[in-house]
């Protein structure tokens, strides 16, 4: 069988460069093309060599109509304007279209969800196996464990990051919500400051720091009477989401069209 045939988004961004390493590295894919925003450093440049691995004979493009016409998939980790424009051309192509973008509006979301009418549309803040997996474990404790433990979700990101909170606290958020059986929009808490009042029983609280070069780190805290349980995951290395990303694209590939999460690829959905 032929290779699948990939393009990245934003492939002068720290999420790009990853996504083209992980091309390069996984068996039964290729990098068919790659672009970034019109007016970017990285246009016109070789990927490959963008990216630390020499050249690979792809030229940065700032078009990505051309490059989704003879492609499979798109792998989209940049900004959420680009990404709901990029999801009606994936549906227009008829390809795979991998969102790891986050800070999406409501009415992003809305615009994505109708995108994947005719795309097949993986989407989801973290991408990685370890996330996934914690979030179903997230979801489990918080099934067991009552309202008097109370759920706070803590994360930390390098100081660049421009969304709060992150995609990852905040499926972290909703699977701790799924497993207590209550909606997260109408029972979270996301700043605190000044004269706040108690506690409301049954929140689920948020809280961001930024600062260095911190990949990811995220911590769902059950803060009850007498002890405490905390269910971390720290990413090491962008490769993690990256890696994620293309396998979900080989996997979307022969499904129908549709909006998917990461844990509907990996198996995870219980
Ligand atoms: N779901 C997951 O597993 C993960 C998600 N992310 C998310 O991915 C996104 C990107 O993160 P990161 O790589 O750190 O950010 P960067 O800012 O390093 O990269 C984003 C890239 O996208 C480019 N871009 C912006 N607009 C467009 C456009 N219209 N067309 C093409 N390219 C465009 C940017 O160009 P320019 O800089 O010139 O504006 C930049 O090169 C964030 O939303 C982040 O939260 C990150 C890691 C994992
Ligand atoms: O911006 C990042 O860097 C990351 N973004 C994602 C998020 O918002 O959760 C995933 C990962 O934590 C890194």
């Amino acid at each position: 069988m032929s290779d699948l045939r990939l393009v990245v988004a934003g492939a002068g961004g720290r999420m790009g460069q990853a996504l083209i390493r992980a091309v390069a590295e996984i068996e039964g894919v290729t990098l068919s093309g790659a672009f970034d925003r019109k007016g970017a450093d990285a246009i016109g440049r070789d990927a490959g060599e963008l990216a630390g691995l020499g050249q690979n004979g792809i030229t940065v493009s700032e078009d990505p109509l051309p490059l989704l016409a003879q492609a499979d998939g798109l792998l989209d980790f940049t900004a959420p304007a680009a990404t709901v424009q990029l999801a009606e051309y994936a549906a227009q192509a008829r390809i795979v279209h991998v969102i790891g973008t986050t800070g999406l509006s409501r009415e992003d979301e809305e615009k994505i969800k109708a995108a994947s009418r005719h795309a097949r549309i993986v989407k989801s803040g973290n991408m990685s196996f370890g996330v996934n997996l914690l979030a179903s474990l997230v979801r489990q404790a918080a099934k067991v464990l009552d309202v008097d433990y109370d759920i706070e979700v803590l994360e930390m990101h390098h100081r660049h990051k421009v969304d709060a909170p992150s995609g990852t606290a905040l499926l972290l958020g909703h699977a701790a919500a799924e497993g207590r059986g209550i909606d997260l929009d109408s029972h979270s808490v996301r700043s605190r400051d000044g004269h706040t009042g108690a506690r409301k029983t049954g929140d689920i609280g948020f809280a961001a720091l930024r600062g260095g070069s911190v990949v990811g780190d995220h911590s769902v805290i059950f803060a009850g009477p007498s002890e405490r349980i905390t269910l971390s995951h720290h990413a090491e290395d962008r490769k993690i989401f990256a890696n994620g990303a293309v396998k979900a694209a080989i996997r979307a590939h022969p499904m129908k069209p549709g909006l998917y999460s990461m844990a509907d690829i990996l198996g995870l959905t219980t």
